[in-house]
């Protein structure tokens, strides 16, 4: 016996030996971590990395791959406080593949294996939840357990009842004598922040991510816990099956399964070869998240039953299915700070300053926190490690701390009183409102620096060169003191001289905070725009050439660039279609701009709001000595005629030949003002088919009205004209 062992070991080096020990004992650990506590220390990502690298050794030393290593167990046998039962058929684990490649080379050993024989490929989602077995006889669930190391798993019947998709009893006459069902219980990813929430606020530990969430939830002592937290159950699989026959295809069974009540996906496919597998893993990737749960990848499938015998199973993993892992959407890093940001509407938000890691193919050193209350609720602390998501092109989100590895040293995020940027005193952004606002709009040098930047931006005067950088080292250089705007002003008549001298920090775009250098760790400063021979870089020409070229933009770029409450692109739009100059909107009565079409009482307001504030009126007299257009073509007097100068009509109703936009335009470019309510001020309503109220309301106040023939010979030739044709009241 010795002597065998002997033999066996001595093609292995000592230090591969200790490291496969240190290694399987480090996933043992993970494991349990992850089963039993449902508290994981790393990402599912650096576990299957730990695995994969186990997995490595092993192919290099197979003597190394006894019966107990991990990568041939499914998981675990744990003392847990969980009744033990067994499983009839074993709940196995499933081989992963990483890339198209390995997905390719077990297509070829199916196809190998089977030879000729006909054969289908059933593609389904791989949840990502918690692997449950539920156990009905005669229709009845009798039990329900976890996998356990996949013989022996944890009777968590009480706890599986509470989940509403879990039917008591299979529906339909068709049900066999017994039967294992194979399935995923998942904790939604939107109502996760709610739970954790609910745990800090009674002093429980929060969970790090919803995977977690579900197993925790599942496996509570008390049924009546787990009856207070939103599970849900997909069914993927059949264990043993008693008492029936005429399964040929597992797709098919699927749908007997739903027959009898049972939650199956929606997202099942059955395709014939590689290249359908192929566009089902595309499909899913790019629609990741328009799944009700959270996946991990994709799970292909061999559907014919009789052939999955056929390829069989390891002591881990079936033969006949594989899954194809997606890129890992979560991480773990460490929460280093918790800072705050201020947008441009003075909106002051917690950030996440992590250590910078790759996730989703992107570098992330920030992730919005959105408010003090929202800190609070993922309970996460500075110092913490938590589980950083970053979900395709959203942005990137802390889940939840890792709360096992806290040392004592973490501390609460306490939102500051005054604007870290100007000192200001924070209020509520409305009143009895969490979110705080920094007051100072005109001169917070972090408000003005959004607001230059929105107002250089693609969606108002596109100004290139002029970016995120750029905007911080004309607000709020290092050097010199004195910053070339102390608000928009100014932005016309900056100088080549100006720009010379700045020096500063370099900003992340999304939470306005320094950026830092990944290998020193120290925050990054820019001459942002002279060369070393302190000369103009070109870039900084380009901009100012830029900025004056911006002079020429339409009023609506110009509208939608002054930051004005709720006047964003269609906003802007509407007010320069309708009143053409900046001066002719700040004329305009509260009342004509929300009659104006496409704007309505809440921009009119704003406008009003916006236009009554003196620094506000000061910027439009600068750019306008600046030289910076301010109407648009079409009002001026060489324009063409303006017949209806002066006008105030209403179109109601259908009309035959016109859109009712078509005739608003036709009399808008007459001159005449189009509104939304008839008033004693009105000159004329235009009444189509159907008019309602505003008819009656004209007939009361005598104002003409006019039907479409009217309208036409308003337009023709003019009021007088009009007037002679009109209906009123009287008649
Ligand atoms: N972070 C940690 O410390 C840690 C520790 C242990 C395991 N893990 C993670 O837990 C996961 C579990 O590992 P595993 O051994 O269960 O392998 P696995 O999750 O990669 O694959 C097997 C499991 O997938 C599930 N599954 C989901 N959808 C399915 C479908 N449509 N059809 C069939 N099965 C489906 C089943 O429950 C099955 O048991 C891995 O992602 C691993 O990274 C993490
Ligand atoms: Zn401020």
């Amino acid at each position: 016996m010795a002597g065998d062992q002997q033999a066996e070991t001595t093609n292995v080096p000592a230090e591969a030996r200790e490291q496969h020990v240190q290694l399987a004992e480090q996933i043992e650990e993970h494991r349990f971590r992850y089963y039993v506590n449902d508290a994981p220390v790393i990402s599912d990502a650096e576990f299957d990395r730990l695995l994969r690298e186990l997995e490595a050794l092993e192919e290099e030393y197979p003597e190394l791959r006894t019966p107990d290593s991990p990568t041939q167990k499914v998981a675990g046998s744990y003392e847990t406080e969980f009744t033990a039962v067994r499983h009839r058929s074993r709940m196995l684990s499933l081989d992963n593949t990483f890339n198209d490649d390995d997905l390719a080379a077990w297509t070829e050993r199916v196809r190998r294996e089977l030879g000729e024989q006909e054969y289908h490929f059933l593609c389904e989602l791989k949840v990502d939840g918690l692997a449950v077995n539920l156990t009905y006889e005669r229709g009845r669930l009798t039990r329900a357990a976890t996998r356990g190391d996949g013989r022996t798993g944890e009777d968590i019947t009480p706890n599986v009842r509470t989940i509403a998709e879990v039917p008591d009893r299979l529906k339909g006459d068709r049900v066999p004598d017994l039967v294992e069902i194979r399935g995923e219980v998942y904790f939604p990813m939107e109502k996760f922040e709610e739970l954790n929430r609910r745990l800090v606020e009674a002093g429980d530990k929060p969970f790090a991510n919803p995977r977690n969430a579900a197993a925790g939830s599942l496996r509570q002592k008390d049924p009546r816990v787990t009856a207070t937290r939103p599970l849900h159950l997909v069914v993927h699989g059949i264990g043993a099956l008693e008492g029936f026959e005429g399964m040929t295809r597992l797709s098919e069974a699927y749908d007997l399964l739903k027959s009898w009540g049972l939650p199956t996906s929606r997202h099942n496919r059955v395709v014939d070869d590689l290249g359908g597998v192929r566009e089902f893993i595309a499909h899913y990737g790019e629609n990741r998240h328009s799944v009700e749960h959270e996946i991990d990848g994709v799970v292909v499938k061999l559907d014919e039953i009789r052939l999955q015998g056929r390829l069989g199973s390891t002591a881990r993993a079936p033969r006949w299915a594989i899954a194809y892992k997606y890129a890992p959407e979560e991480v773990n890093t460490k929460l280093v700070d918790i800072r705050v940001g201020v947008g441009r509407t003075g909106r002051v938000t917690p950030y996440a300053q992590v250590e910078p890691v790759t996730v989703a193919g992107s570098e992330v050193e920030f992730a919005t926190l959105h408010n003090q209350d929202v800190v609070k609720a993922k309970g996460v602390l500075i110092g913490d490690t938590v589980v950083l998501r970053k979900a395709g092109d959203v942005i990137p989100e802390i889940l939840g701390p890792v709360a096992d590895l806290r040392d004592g040293s973490e501390r609460e995020f306490v939102m500051p009183g005054e604007c870290p940027e100007c000192g200001t005193p924070l209020r509520p952004m409305k009143e009895g409102d969490v979110d705080l606002r920094c007051p100072n709009a005109r001169a917070c040098p972090a408000q003005l620096r959004e607001r230059l930047f929105y107002l250089a931006g693609r969606k108002a005067l596109d100004i290139e060169h002029f970016g995120y950088v750029a905007a911080a080292a004309l607000t709020k250089p290092l050097e010199p003191a004195d910053p070339p705007l102390k608000d928009e002003g100014d932005l016309f008549d900056l100088t080549v001289d100006q720009l010379l001298p700045i020096k500063a920090y370099v900003l992340d775009q999304d939470s306005g905070l320094p950026k830092r250098d990944p290998k020193t760790g120290e925050e990054k400063i820019a001459t942002v725009f002279a060369n070393q021979e302190g000369k103009a870089k070109k870039n900084a020409l380009a901009m100012l050439e830029n900025i004056a070229a911006a002079k020429e933009r339409p009023l609506a770029r110009l509208l939608t660039g002054l930051s004005i409450r709720h006047v964003g692109p269609v906003a802007a739009e509407a007010l320069a279609r309708a009143f053409r100059s900046i001066d002719r909107i700040e004329e305009a009565s509260e009342e004509e701009l929300k009659n104006t079409e496409g704007v309505g009482e809440i921009v009119a307001a704003a406008v009003k709001q916006w236009f009554a504030e003196e620094w506000h009126r000061e910027i439009i007299r600068k750019w306008k000595a600046a030289g910076v257009r301010m109407e648009d073509e079409g009002s001026g007097e060489d324009e063409g005629p303006r017949p209806l100068e002066g006008l105030t009509v209403v179109v109601t109703g259908t009309l035959e030949h016109f859109t009712r936009d078509g005739a608003k335009e036709a009399l808008q470019s007459r001159g005449a003002k189009v509104t939304g309510s008839v008033s004693k001020k009105t000159s004329f309503v235009v009444v189509g088919d159907n008019p309602g109220s505003k008819y009656d309301k004209a007939m009361q106040l005598k104002v003409p009205v006019l039907n479409e023939e009217g309208l036409n010979v308003l337009l023709g030739q003019g009021p007088e004209a009009a007037a002679e044709v009109a209906l009123s009241a009287e008649e």
